[in-house]
């Protein structure tokens, strides 16, 4: 959760902004992708066949083909845009670095025998099913939750308080912007984590407590944090299970024993099938709007847990996005998309994501205590692809060259300051893990449709390439760098 006044970030309500608009998805535009007729099939040869296949599948972005061709043609649609100034051509940069880094995915799959380029099955969508009851889906309360996960506890106070040794100092492990959270060991020997929500009015912890436990609740991926059960007894209180590293922050950034680079790339991966899972497999769409090293617990091995729901947004099916009218989270982790304009959807997360990737690789803070911005400093070095200059010193070689090149360049597309040039998070599993995992998945299954997020169509319409983009992006790198 986000604290008013905190120094790494801000909360402030500002004024031309619509507060929790929505758009349905049929109005916004429809998808460029079309396919070709079945029919065709019958006149032309195998090659030609074939080449009609790998077409088609470039247009397909559940394919790794697809997923390349998308966000190539699109770099190539705004690249090819005429410039009328400098600015404009400072855009046409941008997106030829865009395309440039996509173009470096799509030769490395090129060269591959076409057999592993096959389209693989989207991800595995979990045992509890989007046709749950619309009173269950729609009422997010103790009552239903109790009921929709019936394994959740409820503490009393003095099981918490003899399982803390009565919320001991000794015992905090975390403390954020509303909660304190105690290690804590149940009478049954379970090791846990209680987050006690004490900070802020008690408007602010009501709405907290409830938001947090209705999306936490309801999630359930190894690379989530496990809910236990909760309190409401004196204050509000949620029990989690103990993660036994605490989070990635405090071992990235605040201890010597720095995680070497087979950890780091694992939580990369697992943090990106955490994200994936929470934006297109969970039974509605979650955007977490707060993903930051803080945020992602490890177990004792290195396996990621995305925790704190504090500010995840659950998105109804129809809604293309959601508009904030507050401006919360944590500063060096904001899209641009949000930071001008208030929009939450999936890619504000892959944004967040892509600075955690570069912290991972850099061994940096999304933003020192200087205030510079890892973003704006690891740019130019991402740009040349000067993976040297990027990589942990701590580090030292001890990597694989090609596990970096595929973080590296997977942060550069996360970080791209347009949200249609960033991958999805399926897509950004895809071109992680390479082709291995490709392979892996090269089996039929049935396809997910690329269905594109309301910031891309919102930025199609409005011409990515205009000068409102550029003040954006000229605001944006000001309140970055003055802090
Ligand atoms: N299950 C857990 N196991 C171990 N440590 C935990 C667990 N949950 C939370 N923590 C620790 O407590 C810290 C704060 O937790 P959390 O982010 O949920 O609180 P918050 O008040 O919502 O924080 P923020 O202000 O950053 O949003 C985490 O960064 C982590 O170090």
């Amino acid at each position: 959760m986000a604290k008013d006044g905190e120094e790494d970030k801000f909360s402030t309500s500002w004024e031309n902004c619509k507060a929790s608009s929505c758009i349905p998805e049929d109005e916004v535009v429809p998808l460029k992708y079309k396919k070709r007729s079945a029919k065709l099939k019958s006149c032309v040869s195998a090659h030609d066949l074939r080449c009609l296949d790998m077409e088609k599948e470039s247009h397909d972005g559940t394919s790794p083909r697809g997923v390349i061709e998308a966000c190539l043609s699109l770099a190539r649609t705004d690249t090819d845009s005429s410039p009328d100034n400098n600015k404009e051509s400072d855009i046409r940069r941008s997106n030829s670095r865009a395309h440039s880094n996509w173009s470096k995915f799509f030769s490395l799959w090129k060269r591959k025998p076409i057999k592993r380029l096959a389209s693989f099955p989207p991800l595995a969508v979990p045992k509890i099913s989007r046709r749950k009851s619309k009173s269950t889906r729609e009422t997010p309360v103790l009552r239903d939750l109790f009921n929709f996960k019936s394994s959740l506890e409820n503490f009393t106070l003095h099981q918490l308080q003899a399982a803390t040794n009565n919320f001991s100092q000794d015992n905090v492990i975390g403390e954020g912007g509303y909660a304190k959270v105690y290690k804590g060991s149940l009478a049954d020997g379970r090791l846990v984590a209680i987050k006690r929500l004490n900070k802020g009015t008690v408007d602010e912890i009501t709405a907290g407590f409830l938001s947090e436990l209705g999306i936490i609740a309801h999630v359930d991926h190894p690379n989530t944090a496990k809910l236990v059960g909760c309190c409401i007894e004196g204050e509000m209180h949620l029990v989690f299970q103990l993660s036994s590293l605490g989070s990635l922050g405090s071992i990235l950034h605040g201890s010597k024993c720095k995680p070497d680079w087979s950890k780091r790339y694992k939580i990369a991966l697992g943090t990106a099938d955490g994200l994936t899972y929470l934006h297109e497999a969970c039974q509605r769409r979650i955007i977490h709007r707060d993903i930051k090293a803080d945020n992602i617990l490890l177990t004792e091995d290195f396996e990621p847990q995305i925790c704190d729901f504090g500010l995840a947004k659950w998105l109804p099916k129809q809604w293309t996005h959601h508009n904030v009218s507050k401006f919360e989270g944590t500063f060096g982790y904001f899209a641009p998309e949000y930071f001008m304009n208030g929009i939450v959807d999936e890619k504000t997360d892959v944004y967040a994501f892509g600075v955690l990737l570069l912290e991972l690789v850099t061994g940096r803070e999304a933003l020192d205590n200087w205030k510079q911005s890892l973003v704006i400093w690891a740019k130019p070095l991402l740009d040349n692809n000067n993976i040297e200059e990027l990589a942990d010193p701590a580090l030292g070689n001890d990597f694989d060259p090609e596990e970096m090149d595929r973080v590296v360049l997977t942060a550069s597309l996360c970080i791209e300051h347009s949200p249609i040039l960033r991958p999805r998070m399926s897509q950004v599993v895809i071109l992680l893990r390479g082709d291995e995992y490709v392979a892996e998945c090269a089996k039929d299954g049935p396809k997910r449709s690329l269905h594109r997020t309301y910031s891309e169509e919102l930025l199609d319409v409005q011409e990515y390439n205009s000068t409102k983009y550029l003040n954006d992006l000229d605001r944006h790198r000001e309140v970055a760098l003055g802090g």
